[in-house]
């Protein structure tokens, strides 16, 4: 077990904040677009992120193996701790300059993370969460500095706001959100709406389509350290390191204010 992971959150929002700062500066240049076997899109720059990341993480922790994602397919089932990467989440917003993309790294013991980071550049904030959650401006130049604690928010009397992805929405994501009463919709690229939530700027993020566990561990821990709570259709937290099922993540729901989980029925499956 990492003795300290709080120190590990802010290690590895460094390394997050770094890849940050290197994707938004390649995008001011104009990426290189490449298309990956399953037809999704990837970057030059997605893969130099994720480069960067691997090396700052062998550096930092070389006995800890780490699931990326734009290596993943190589990568056996994990167990004890490693690391769960996604260096560019949101490319095809990331392409278009239209979202909030983010970098991902969060440390998993067993089937949970115990520290994460997230960077979301367009925001100009990094999240970071050991056993606290803290939230940083992006400086112009060097390491966050200014860290301060932040926490999730009482759902508002006029209804929970949803944070909702920018393309991958779904029939059963709006019948669910339908049915909680939501009081309004903000969209957000995918783990930015964790950071959203996690600083109780958005009180719900319901996603039945698909994720994979890169996308979702970092802000999942990110809003459970902040008082939150993520769920999957089965009621209970989602577990990571599911090789057999190429990490791919079932229906969840993330909630800023817990009470809400009892306003949630996610499709089973
Ligand atoms: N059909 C699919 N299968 C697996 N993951 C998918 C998917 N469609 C979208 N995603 C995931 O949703 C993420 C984008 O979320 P959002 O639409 O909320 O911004 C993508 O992250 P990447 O951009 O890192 O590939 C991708 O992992
Ligand atoms: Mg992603």
């Amino acid at each position: 077990m990492i003795a300290d992971p709080d120190a590990a959150a802010r290690r590895l929002g460094s390394i997050v904040l770094e890849a940050g700062r290197f994707l938004a500066q390649v995008r001011d240049r104009g990426a290189g677009r490449v298309v990956k076997p399953d037809g999704s899109p990837s970057t030059a720059a997605d893969l130099e992120a994720e480069r960067m990341i691997l090396g700052r993480l062998a550096a930092d922790f070389p006995d800890i193996p780490v699931v990326a994602e734009e290596s993943a397919e190589a990568a056996s089932a994990p167990s004890g701790l490693y690391f769960l990467v996604d260096p560019l989440d949101g490319t095809r917003d990331y392409l278009t300059g239209a979202g909030e993309y983010s970098v991902n790294a969060a440390l998993i013991a067993g089937d949970r993370p115990i520290a994460a980071a997230l960077a979301v550049p367009v925001l100009g904030r990094v999240w970071a969460a050991g056993t606290t959650c803290l939230v940083a401006p992006i400086p112009p130049s060097g390491d966050c500095t200014d860290w301060q604690p932040t926490a999730v928010r009482p759902s508002p009397a006029e209804g929970p706001v949803a944070v909702v992805s920018r393309r991958h929405g779904d029939d059963a994501t709006d019948i669910c959100l339908d049915r909680m009463g939501i009081g309004g919709r903000r969209i957000a690229s995918s783990a930015a709406k964790f950071g959203l939530i996690a600083s109780g700027e958005a009180d719900v993020y319901v996603r039945c389509g698909a994720t994979m566990e890169w996308d979702t561990a970092a802000g999942d821990h990110v809003v459970t350290v902040a008082g939150g709570l993520v769920l999957g259709a089965d009621g209970k937290p989602l577990t990571y390191g599911h090789a057999e099922r190429g990490f791919l993540n079932g229906a969840f729901a993330a909630f800023g204010d817990r009470r809400l989980a009892g306003l949630c029925t996610l499709p089973a499956g």
